[in-house]
């Protein structure tokens, strides 16, 4: 929310699923899906994960039928419709390809299904795995979710997923409550109208927010779409 000015007509909130809904091992938080269910507006799933996996979670729970997946890079608009890709992977392989020489160990997660992005199991040297793509690769960068590393185009993230999002759907990005917890949420929760922290969020994460929920992961969430609704 901008300083000095009045709450903004919020049309839908846009939510992070790993460490907002769910706690570190990924298991989704009763609490935050009845809360989700008493929403008024659309609850828009915004994850780091494949679109496949959104997907499902968004049919599961009775989520909007619109989604990001892989940080921005994919969107995807109607359960049965083609994905919108924004982001060529091609260059994130070839970074992979780099990495492998320092990192022979490195362990990509979901490989498959990936259509933008790459993600790595965590565990290697950030800094010197950051460095190494930044020579090469200047327009990638490495984002740390807490739950994987993403190999990623600097220039596409939840934001820019939530921008297209937008137009899809006739509005602005004003119009969006985002929700989340970790570094890849950060350009969201500054490009939405409101912008809401869990308790576990890291400390950028929270000093981005307007409101920051006193409670941790799902319950964190349930808190955070309670607190919305009374705005509304
Ligand atoms: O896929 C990840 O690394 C994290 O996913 P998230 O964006 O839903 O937290
Ligand atoms: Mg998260």
């Amino acid at each position: 929310m901008r300083e000095g000015s009045g709450f903004p007509e919020i049309k839908a909130i846009v939510v992070d699923i790993d460490g907002t809904l769910t706690d570190m091992s990924r298991l989704i938080s009763l609490e935050a899906v009845a809360a989700m269910r008493q929403m008024p507006i659309p609850v828009i799933l915004c994850s780091g994960n494949v679109i496949c996996f959104v997907r499902a979670a968004a049919k599961l729970l009775g989520a909007s039928n619109t989604m990001i997946g892989e940080n921005g890079g994919v969107v995807l608009h109607g359960f049965d419709a083609k994905a919108i890709v924004l982001a060529d992977i091609e260059e994130c392989r070839r970074g992979k390809e780099l990495l492998l020489k320092e990192f022979p160990e490195l362990e990509s997660l979901d490989e498959t299904y990936r259509k933008s992005e790459l993600a790595f199991r965590r565990g290697i040297d950030l800094e010197k795995a950051r460095s190494i793509i930044a020579e090469d690769y200047p327009g990638l960068e490495i984002v740390d979710t807490r739950f994987a590393l993403h190999l990623k185009h600097r220039n596409v993230n939840k934001a820019t997923g939530m921008r297209k999002i937008a137009e899809i759907l006739g509005m602005s990005t004003q119009n969006f409550a985002a929700m989340g917890d970790s570094e890849n949420d950060l350009p969201m929760l500054k490009e939405a109208g409101i912008a809401i922290a869990v308790g576990n969020a890291t400390p950028e994460v929270k000093a981005a927010a307007d409101y920051v929920c006193q409670k941790s992961y799902g319950e964190g969430a349930a808190e955070g779409f309670e607190w919305l609704k009374r705005q509304l």
